[in-house]
C-alpha cells in the first residue's frame, strides 16, 4: 500500500506529520519527529522574537478524551532559530523527510522580515504561513479578515517567490469558504492550504473545581482532537471542492486513529497533521495510525490513497 504523497514539489514518504504546535519547539523534540514513523515535521509557529507565551496551565486534555484545549500564546525561540534548524537540516535524512516551516508574524512586517529571510537562505524547506492563531491576546486572527488576509499575501507571496501554504482558522459559513478559497486561487504560489487550526475560544470548565481548565484569558483557548472532526472535514472538503486544480489540501483535526486520516483523504485531504493525539500519546502515533490506515485501506481494497481522495459521496 502507498501512503507516500507530495506537497509543494517535496516527497512525504507517507502522508502524516505533527500538527504545527505540537512538539516542535525545540530541536529535540523536531529530532524525535525526524526519528519518528512521520512522513514529515513542522516546526513550531515563529515569531519576530522569542516568546515565552501565556502563563499555564496552558494546554488541557479534556474529559473522556474527547479533545483538547489550548492558550499557548505562540511560545516560540524565534524565527532565526527555526532558520538556523532549516539551515543544518540534512534534507536527504534517510527516512526521506521534507521539512515544512511554520511562520505566524505578529504584524505583516513581521511576516515580511520571516519571509525574507528564508527566501534569501534559499533552502528546500516549504514555508507555511500561519493566519489563524487564536490565542495572542489582542491579536485578531488575520484568517478571519479576508481583505487583510488577500493584502497580506499581496506582500508575502513575491517575496516568498515559491510554492508555499497558509493554516487556516476553520470557518462556518459557506460563504466564508466561497471568500478564503477565491482569494488563494489568486495566488500562484498558494499551493496548499492546512485545515483546520484549532477552534478558537472555546472554555472548558472542570465540574468538581468549578474551574476553567486552564489560565490564560479567562480559560478560553483553541480546541483541537476528536470533538472538532466533522468541522475539520468540512472545511477540508470545502477547499478541496473551491480551490483551482494543481492546489491541495492537508487535513488537520480530529485525527486519533487510521479511521479519521482515511476521512481525511476521503474529505480531500493530500496529507494529514496529527496534533492532539500526538500530545497525548507520543511520536509511536505515527507508525500506530499508519498501520491502522493501512489495514482499513487493504479491507476495503484499496491500494493508493489517490483512488479515494476527495471521492466522499453525497446522497
Ligand atoms: C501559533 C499559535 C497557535 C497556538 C498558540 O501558540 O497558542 N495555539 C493554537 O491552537 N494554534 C496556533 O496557531
Amino acid at each position: 500500500v502507498d501512503l507516500s504523497t507530495t506537497i509543494a514539489g517535496v516527497k512525504l514518504p507517507n502522508l502524516l506529520l505533527n500538527a504545527s504546535g505540537v512538539n516542535c519547539r525545540f530541536e529535540n523534540e523536531l529530532q524525535q519527529l525526524v526519528e519518528s514513523k512521520s512522513g514529515s515535521l513542522i516546526t513550531k509557529s515563529a515569531t519576530l522574537n522569542s516568546r515565552e507565551g501565556n502563563p499555564e496551565p496552558r494546554y488541557a486534555p479534556l474529559a473522556g478524551s474527547i479533545g483538547s484545549i489550548n492558550s499557548m500564546g505562540l511560545p516560540n525561540q524565534g524565527y532565526e532559530y527555526y532558520l538556523n534548524y532549516a539551515k543544518n537540516f540534512d534534507y536527504n535524512n534517510t527516512a526521506g523527510k521534507p521539512l515544512f516551516i511554520s511562520l505566524a508574524g505578529l504584524s505583516l512586517a513581521e511576516n515580511k522580515t520571516m519571509c525574507e529571510a528564508f527566501r534569501d537562505a534559499n533552502l528546500p524547506c516549504v514555508l507555511e504561513v500561519n493566519f489563524s492563531c487564536p490565542n495572542v491576546p489582542g491579536k485578531p486572527q488575520v484568517g478571519y479578515d479576508m481583505e487583510a488576509m488577500e493584502q497580506a499575501l499581496q506582500v508575502l507571496d513575491p517575496i516568498i517567490g515559491r510554492p508555499f501554504g497558509i493554516k487556516l482558522p476553520p470557518y462556518f459559513d459557506i460563504a466564508h469558504f466561497d471568500q478564503a478559497a477565491a482569494i488563494f486561487n489568486k495566488f500562484d504560489n498558494v499551493v496548499f492550504v492546512t485545515c483546520i487550526n484549532s477552534v478558537g475560544n472555546g472554555l472548558a470548565i472542570d465540574l468538581d473545581s468549578e474551574t476553567a481548565l486552564i489560565k490564560p484569558k479567562d480559560g478560553f483557548g483553541g480546541l483541537g482532537g476528536l470533538l472538532v472532526l466533522p468541522t475539520a472535514l468540512a472545511n477540508v472538503n470545502a477547499f478541496y471542492r473551491r480551490l483551482k486544480p494543481g492546489k491541495q489540501v492537508i487535513g488537520c483535526g480530529g485525527v486519533t486513529s487510521g479511521k479519521e486520516v482515511f476521512l481525511h483523504i476521503l474529505a480531500g485531504a493530500s496529507a494529514v497533521e496529527i496534533g492532539t493525539q500526538l500530545m497525548e500519546e507520543g511520536t509511536g502515533v505515527f507508525e500506530r495510525v499508519q498501520k491502522e490506515l493501512v489495514e482499513l485501506m487493504t479491507a476495503k481494497g484499496y491500494k493508493s490513497v489517490e483512488e479515494f481522495r476527495g471521492k466522499v459521496k453525497t446522497l
